[in-house]
């Protein structure tokens, strides 16, 4: 049955109902319930293969589900058609395409799926700009994307996301290839963007700097979910719970660090 608009805003924004999804003959997610409420900032963890980055592909419509249900906006995702309220960041892409563009253009590029007739009006450039300030990306907007390093290649994509002002931002490991210095402009972009009353579906290995914002963790664990609560205490700058960790000053016969949850 579909809403109606007043029934829609009080439903989550994700929700996910013991959802299953195979990659080739493999069963990767099984059975797993998320959901997402208006203005929630969610992590998403777990060790590595636990099935984070499909979760979050299924969310987008990207990998099937085989079983279970999936609703956006409290729309039955069969029904779903208001992309441009998604902003989502992949995984460890990049933003050449080998096709010569500008950062400016790849951010405007984003901008375009909220435009009207394709034209970037004086709201849609107001917005590129901003976006490309809030990742600290100005001062390359004129650079092409092929001369990019790969931590800025992710703010580039990070800023076309944002460029939509998308309702919800998923983003896969937006961390990954940033360095310190830049982990933190990007926890500042995010903090505004909560404060904006965007909800963040944030994959992430570890919650560093942004683990102020989080509002709650989602654990998976083998493709089920093992947790979904408080984000678990302790877990600092070091990888989450289960996620076999060894320092590199560690004694060679040392056991990896193993914090639980995961593992
Ligand atoms: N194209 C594919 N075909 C078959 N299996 C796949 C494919 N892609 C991923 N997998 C498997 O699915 C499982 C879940 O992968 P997924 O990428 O969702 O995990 P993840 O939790 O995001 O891991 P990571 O932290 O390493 O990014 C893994 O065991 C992986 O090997």
């Amino acid at each position: 049955m579909q809403s109606t608009p007043a029934q829609a805003a009080d439903q989550p924004v994700i929700s996910l109902r013991g959802a299953t999804a195979s990659l080739g003959s493999r069963p990767v997610l099984r059975g797993v319930d998320l959901s997402v409420h208006r203005g929630e900032v969610v992590a998403l963890l777990g060790a590595n293969g636990s099935g984070k980055s499909t979760a979050v592909r299924a969310v987008v419509g990207q990998v099937p589900l085989t079983d279970g249900e999936l609703s956006l906006f409290g729309t039955d995702f069969k029904r779903f058609r208001s992309w441009s309220r998604i902003g989502y960041v992949p995984q460890r892409t990049t933003a050449a395409s080998g096709v010569p563009a500008t950062v400016r253009e790849v951010v405007s590029a984003g901008r375009l799926a909220r435009s009207r007739f394709g034209i970037l009006r004086k709201a849609d450039k107001a917005a590129v700009e901003r976006a490309l300030a809030l990742l600290g990306m100005e001062e390359y907007a004129s650079s092409s994307v092929n001369a990019l390093s790969g931590g800025q290649h992710q703010r580039v994509l990070i800023a076309r996301a944002l460029a939509v002002e998308p309702e919800l931002l998923i983003m896969d490991e937006p961390m990954a290839g940033v360095d310190l210095a830049n982990q933190e402009v990007l926890a500042n972009a995010l903090r505004e963007q909560k404060a904006l009353g965007t909800t963040l579906l944030l994959v992430l290995h570890e919650l560093g700097p942004l683990e102020p914002l989080i509002d709650r963790a989602v654990v998976l664990r083998d493709g089920c979910v093992v947790h979904d609560g408080p984000p678990p205490e302790a877990v600092g700058q070091h990888a989450l719970p289960g996620h076999d960790h060894v320092h590199p000053h560690a004694a060679h016969d040392a056991e990896p660090l193993r914090t639980g949850l995961l593992s």
